[in-house]
């Protein structure tokens, strides 16, 4: 088993359950836009790749046609708005995740965050989660040109912190997380509980499958 000094943790499907509040958001949009609203299991299967294709995909379901481009840009625009009203509202965080999040810093682990979450509304969750301090880096999916799948802002933590990919460990929940995580050269532990558009996250080949939080403690030896 691998030893690792980095820990770069996904955020949705992994330390909390944003589903409830991004379907709450985007079924405001909707609303606003005149489209019936869209269940929470629907809005769970199209997280994962950011906002925009949120949004994309939500419309696309409502209208039964994708939206234009201009449509876009405003029903992401009420997202926003909507979202930034849900964002830190009742966090729900999976069993295991606080305490470890705790054992791993003890134990000296060094821990980051990358989410495709839009960075705006990062500070806020983090904040309300009262997780601010955790960590030392936290990019969103806008913090840099690329987003995941792309291993970008994986090596662009590992930089800045000057970690080396083979010491740093990437913990999701998505088939996202794990392609960036290879294409860094990094190795992944993969959560079942999260959002992987309704897949096994099995079938995207992770290091390690975690059905719980607490089984990185064994993972990392602590
Ligand atoms: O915002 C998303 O689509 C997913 O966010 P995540 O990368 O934290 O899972
Ligand atoms: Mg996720």
């Amino acid at each position: 088993m691998a030893d690792f000094d980095l820990v770069q943790f996904d955020l949705d499907g992994t330390l909390i359950d944003s589903v409830p509040q991004l379907a709450e958001a985007i079924n405001d949009m909707l609303a606003s836009l005149g489209h019936a609203t869209q269940t929470v299991d629907a809005v769970r299967h199209w997280v994962g790749n950011g906002a925009d294709m949120l949004v994309q995909r939500a419309l696309t379901a409502a209208r039964g046609e994708a939206p234009d481009a201009e449509l876009h840009r405003h029903a992401r625009g009420l997202f926003d708005e909507a979202y930034a009203g849900h964002a830190d509202g009742a966090l729900v965080f999976y069993p295991g995740v606080l305490d470890t999040l705790e054992r791993l810093r003890s134990a000296g682990k060094r821990l980051a965050l990358v989410t495709n979450k839009p960075y705006r509304f990062v500070p806020g969750i983090l904040a309300a989660a009262g997780l601010s301090s955790h960590f030392e880096l936290a990019l969103g999916g806008d913090s840099l040109a690329e987003k995941k799948p792309s291993p970008a802002p994986l090596l662009h933590v590992c930089e800045r912190l000057d970690v080396s990919p083979a010491r740093s460990l990437m913990v999701g929940d998505s088939e996202n997380d794990v392609l960036a995580a290879k294409a860094a050269g990094m190795a992944v532990a993969a959560l079942t509980y999260g959002y992987n558009y309704g897949r096994p996250i099995a079938d995207s080949q992770p290091d390690w499958v975690l059905d719980d939080f607490a089984g990185l403690a064994a993972l990392l030896k602590l």
